[in-house]
C-alpha cells in the first residue's frame, strides 16, 4: 500500500509542475470539476468573498485567521501593484467585516523579484491598510532569504505590525535567528517547504525536528511573539510541554495550521485552551496548490477521493 501511495504521491508531483497536464485538466471541464472539489478542502476559495465567507464561519468557531493571495515571482510592475491592490482590500475586508484575521504575503507577490523599493513601498501600503492586524511575511525560496530579511528589518523599524517567517531546516537561521529575535514582530516558525542546495538544509528527521524544537523553546522562554506553525502532532506535544515550563502570555504564541491540514490536531488544542489559527490561502491558481498538498502528505489521496465521492452522491 505504501508502495502505491508513493506512485500516487509522485505522480500528483509530475502532473503539479508539467504545464501540458495542467492544461489539460484545467481544460477538460469534468476533469475541473473533480479537482475543484478536491481543492475546496485546501483553500478559501477563488477570490476573497469566498475566503472571507469561510473566516467567518471559523472565527465563529473561535479560530484566529490569516488570509493570503496566493501568488509569487512576480515580473512586471503592474502584477506586483495589482497584487498589493489585493492585499490592501483584504486588510479593508477585515476591517470592515470585523474579521479576527491577519494577512500572509510572499515579497516576490509584491515586487521583491522586480526592485527592493517597489516593495517597500508596497509593503508599507498593505501594512498601513492593515492597521492593528499583522501582516506575516512568508519565507520562500534561499536565493530570496537575505533580501526579505533584510527589508523586514528595514519594514520592521516602521512598521509595528510586521512578522516574520523562518524556516527552521536551513542552517543560515541559526545565525539569522539570533538577529531576528532582536525585533519585536512575531516570528513564525516553519521546517521549510523549499528544495535547497546540497548542504543548505537539514532533511525530513530527528534532527529537524529538535532544531525547531530549539527555536519554539528559545521564543517561548523569552515570550517573543511567536507561531508554531506545524501539522507535525509529536512536534505540538513538545511546544505544549515548552509552555507548561515557561508559562509564556497567550497572546505571545499561537499554534498555527494551513487550512484542510490535520484540522482535528488544531481543534484539539484549541479545545485544551490554546491559541489557534488558520491560514487561507486563495486565488485562481490554486492548482499546483493543491496539488503539493496531496503530494506532501500521500494518504490525502484517500481524502480526495472520499471529497469527489461525497459530493456525487
Ligand atoms: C501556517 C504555515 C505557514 C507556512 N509558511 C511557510 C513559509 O512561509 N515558507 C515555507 O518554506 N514553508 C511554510 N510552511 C510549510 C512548512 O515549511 C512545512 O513544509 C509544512 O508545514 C509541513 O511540515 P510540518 O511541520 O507540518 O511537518 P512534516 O515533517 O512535513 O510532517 C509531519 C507530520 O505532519 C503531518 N502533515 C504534514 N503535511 C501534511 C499534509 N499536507 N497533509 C496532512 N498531514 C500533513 C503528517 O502527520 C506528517 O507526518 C508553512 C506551514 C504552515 C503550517
Amino acid at each position: 500500500m505504501e508502495q502505491l501511495l508513493a506512485i500516487g504521491s509522485q505522480a500528483l508531483r509530475k502532473a503539479a509542475l508539467n504545464e501540458d497536464a495542467k492544461a489539460y485538466i484545467l481544460q477538460n471541464e469534468s476533469l475541473f470539476k473533480i479537482l475543484k472539489r478536491v481543492a475546496n478542502r485546501y483553500i478559501g476559495g477563488e477570490n476573497l468573498s469566498e475566503t472571507v465567507n469561510k473566516v467567518i464561519k471559523e472565527n465563529s468557531r473561535e479560530f484566529k485567521c490569516s488570509i493570503e493571495f496566493m501568488g509569487e515571482s512576480t515580473r512586471t510592475v503592474k502584477e506586483a501593484m495589482e497584487a498589493k491592490d489585493e492585499f490592501v482590500n483584504i486588510c479593508q475586508s477585515i476591517h470592515s467585516q470585523n474579521l479576527n484575521s491577519t494577512v500572509s504575503l510572499d515579497l516576490s507577490h509584491i515586487g521583491l523579484a522586480i526592485s527592493e523599493d517597489l516593495c517597500f513601498e508596497n509593503i508599507s501600503a498593505i501594512c498601513t491598510a492593515a492597521g492593528d492586524k499583522e501582516v506575516i511575511i512568508s519565507a520562500e525560496g534561499t536565493e530570496r532569504t537575505d533580501a526579505i530579511l533584510q527589508l523586514y528589518k528595514k519594514a520592521s523599524k516602521e512598521f509595528s505590525n510586521l512578522s516574520i517567517t523562518l524556516q527552521a531546516y536551513l542552517y543560515r537561521t541559526k545565525d539569522d535567528f539570533v538577529d531576528i529575535i532582536k525585533e519585536k514582530g512575531r516570528i513564525r516558525m516553519v521546517k521549510g517547504a523549499f528544495e535547497t542546495e546540497k548542504g543548505l538544509s537539514l532533511p525530513r528527521g530527528n534532527a529537524l525536528d529538535d532544531q525547531y524544537l530549539y527555536y519554539v523553546e528559545q521564543l517561548l522562554s523569552q515570550q517573543h511573539l511567536c507561531s508554531i506553525a506545524t501539522h507535525h502532532h509529536e512536534i505540538q506535544q513538545e511546544a505544549k510541554a515548552l509552555i507548561n515550563k515557561y508559562q509564556p502570555g497567550k497572546e505571545t504564541y499561537e499554534f498555527e495550521s494551513l487550512f484542510g491540514i490535520q484540522t482535528e490536531q488544531l481543534i484539539k488544542l484549541k479545545e485544551e485552551g490554546y491559541p489557534t489559527k488558520l491560514y487561507f490561502v486563495y486565488g485562481k491558481e490554486w492548482y499546483l496548490y493543491v496539488c503539493n498538498r496531496l503530494a506532501e502528505y500521500p494518504l490525502n489521496l484517500f481524502r480526495a477521493l472520499q471529497d469527489v465521492m461525497e459530493e456525487n452522491v
